[in-house]
């Protein structure tokens, strides 16, 4: 365990880095921009850094706490009570389209817990439909691979299943010192909108993400070799994509068109 942050004693294995910074937390309050009677649900709210000032501007909101005494304070929050709905449990057990309003589109927004930040993502990623924007800190490492495109280094198999769901922004760096404890990596705030129209609609997702992780497996050997038993070099050349190419040079309309073949044959 780390040092005390207004009594409470950061818990490593949930994530916690406490943001104190009052600028940064502006800041990034400001981006959410949150409005009055908005659907807003807060994943990991802590001790509230973000919580006041979001629920000071839209009045209600939901938020979502696996820490049992940091649920405990957050209900007994001397000027939120009434303001807060806290969810005790698991982000990722969570159906997010249980807070749908066909009135009012979900909003999504934490510093979350860097150690789930990946599979919180895929698992948000089957609720875009219900989701209107997500607000995330995460690793600035994390946030370059989300925003990466084909050619980068850092662009692979998120890069992929994100971008073909939502825009993916980058708008805020934060550094380590806003945190208490101070995480040992740089941080960035990413926003994420999915798409009403989708430039590169998919006919199955979980299949679109099952061909990524096969074909980014080995960035170092061609798609024809990473995607051998599944898609045959001639069939890749009959999709207009060379069975020579590395992984990373494949834009998302190319892996929607193969991932759109295998769930037709299925
Ligand atoms: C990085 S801290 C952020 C805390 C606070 N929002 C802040 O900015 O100071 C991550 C928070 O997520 C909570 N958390 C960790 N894993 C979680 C999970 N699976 N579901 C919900 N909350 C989780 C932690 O207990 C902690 O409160």
């Amino acid at each position: 365990m780390s040092k005390t942050h207004l009594g409470h004693r950061a818990r490593k294995r949930f994530g916690q880095n406490f943001l104190h910074d009052q600028n940064i937390i502006e800041q990034i309050v400001d981006v959410i921009n949150p409005q009055p009677q908005q659907n807003l649900v807060e994943i990991g709210p802590g001790l509230a850094a973000l919580t006041e000032p979001v629920a000071e501007r839209c009045q209600f909101l939901r938020v979502i706490e696996i820490d049992r005494d940091l649920a405990d304070r957050l209900e007994s929050h001397p000027f939120l009570q009434h303001q807060l709905e806290v969810i005790r449990g698991d982000a990722m057990e969570i159906d997010f389209r249980q807070f749908r309003d066909s009135d009012k589109p979900l909003r999504v927004f934490g510093n979350l817990p860097y150690n789930i930040s990946t599979p919180l993502i895929f698992h948000l990623l089957e609720y875009t439909s219900a989701i209107q924007d997500m607000h995330f800190m995460l690793q600035k490492e994390v946030v370059d691979r989300l925003a990466a495109g084909p050619g980068s280094k850092t662009y692979g198999r998120i890069s992929v299943s994100v971008q073909q769901a939502c825009r993916v922004t980058p708008v805020l760096s934060v550094p380590a010192g806003a945190f208490n404890p101070p995480p040992k990596v740089e941080s960035s705030v990413v926003r994420l909108e999915p798409y009403t129209e989708n430039p590169t609609p998919v006919k199955d997702r979980a299949q679109l993400h099952a061909l990524c992780l096969k074909a980014f497996n080995q960035r170092r050997k061609t798609i024809r070799n990473n995607l051998k038993g599944l898609v045959d070099e001639q069939q890749l050349e009959q999709l207009d994509i060379d069975p020579g190419a590395r992984p990373e040079t494949l834009s998302v309309a190319d892996y929607c068109r193969i991932s759109d073949w295998l769930t037709d044959r299925k």
